[in-house]
């Protein structure tokens, strides 16, 4: 019998023809599966379509945009069991290069036909849904100056332009973090907590290689004390990500929790898988197993490691294993 799926569709995602696109999509996916297609408007998200799709107990959802519609319809799909594809068309791309999806239409659409699935974490950041990350201080204003006739005129780059904007305005602040078993203090100028990230989310990148389905959040620290070692510092996450070894810089820390909570002095900007919300203090949780995605096949991870020697004004407070979490 022939698969069905509930396909949302952007028709505004991306720089490409979306007319196009959707029918390359068609040509590649209806042979096999009966697509049942929506389309988002700037009134109907693709949360929405996909809250509804969950509701009617469809066979898959396929979400196709830039990140915000993926993120908004994988919210949606998290806890259902309902698998879940995503055919990318934005400009950065980051949530399926993330879970290790191909980001051509092609590569996408075979991934969702090959049926291959993953059960992935998911996270909760002060109760909204997150997938791949929460950035806090830079990347949440970084986010905010790559702005749409940015990202059109530029596309990826716009991000890289606007990051190199707000190193000249570098800014670092007082946080603190508690997990279940540490209060950690410490100065940074960004705190960045990744369920999973891609390689060019480099202030995700401290440990490198994130696994998306042990349970866990990996948090890194940045905090570097110049503009110049801020460049520096960015520039070693670039190349850590990109070989996949951990950063070893003493004003690079990171850590693995299933859940943190995060102040910091003065309150900063909060971004959540690429949406501005709101300011810290953040209590991020893990979620673990609770997204089906369609994912070539994948293979085995080693866990990233641990390192916070080195950063500035550090304190590290070791809990007592009775110790609650809130107390
Ligand atoms: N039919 C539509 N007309 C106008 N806006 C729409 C429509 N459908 C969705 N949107 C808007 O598109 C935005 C989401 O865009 P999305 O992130 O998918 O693409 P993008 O911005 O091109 O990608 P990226 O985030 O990678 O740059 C949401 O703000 C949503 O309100």
């Amino acid at each position: 019998m022939k698969r069905s799926a509930c396909l949302i569709f952007n028709p505004v995602a991306g720089q490409g023809d979306s007319e196009q696109e959707l029918a390359q999509i068609r040509a590649i996916l209806e042979p096999e599966i009966d697509l049942d297609i929506h389309f988002t408007t700037e009134e109907i998200s693709a949360d929405q379509l996909a809250h509804d799709a969950v509701q009617r107990g469809v066979d898959a959802i396929i979400a196709s945009g830039g990140d915000g519609t993926l993120s908004a319809a994988a919210a949606a799909v998290v806890g259902s069991d309902i698998p879940f594809g995503i055919i990318s068309r934005g400009t950065a791309n980051a949530f399926a290069t993330a879970l290790g999806i191909p980001d051509t239409i092609e590569g996408a659409c075979k991934t969702i036909l090959q049926g291959g699935t993953r059960i992935v974490d998911t996270a909760t950041c002060n109760g909204y849904p997150m997938v791949l990350l929460t950035g806090i201080g830079f990347e949440a204003e970084t986010v905010e100056k790559a702005d749409r006739e940015s990202k059109n005129r530029f596309g990826f780059l716009a991000y890289i332009i606007a990051g190199f904007k707000q190193l000249s305005e570098l800014q670092s602040f007082d946080v603190e973090i508690e997990t279940e078993d540490k209060v950690i203090s410490t100065c940074a100028a960004a705190v960045t907590v990744a369920n999973a990230a891609p390689a060019t989310s480099v202030l995700a990148q401290g440990p490198a290689g994130l696994i998306v389905d042990d349970g866990l959040l990996d948090l890194t620290i940045v905090a570097p004390a110049n503009r110049a070692a801020a460049i520096a510092a960015t520039f070693h996450l670039f190349q850590t990500a990109s070989t996949g070894s951990p950063a070893e810089r003493n004003d690079i820390g990171y850590l693995r929790a299933k859940k943190f909570k995060i102040t910091t002095e003065p309150p900063q900007k909060v971004v959540v898988d690429g949406e501005v919300l709101g300011k810290t203090p953040v209590e991020i949780e893990c979620i673990p197993t609770s997204l089906k995605v369609f994912v070539p096949l994948a293979q085995e991870e080693l866990p990233p490691p641990e390192k916070l020697e080195g950063l500035p004004n550090l304190n590290i407070q070791v809990k007592q294993t009775n110790e609650s979490f809130d107390s």
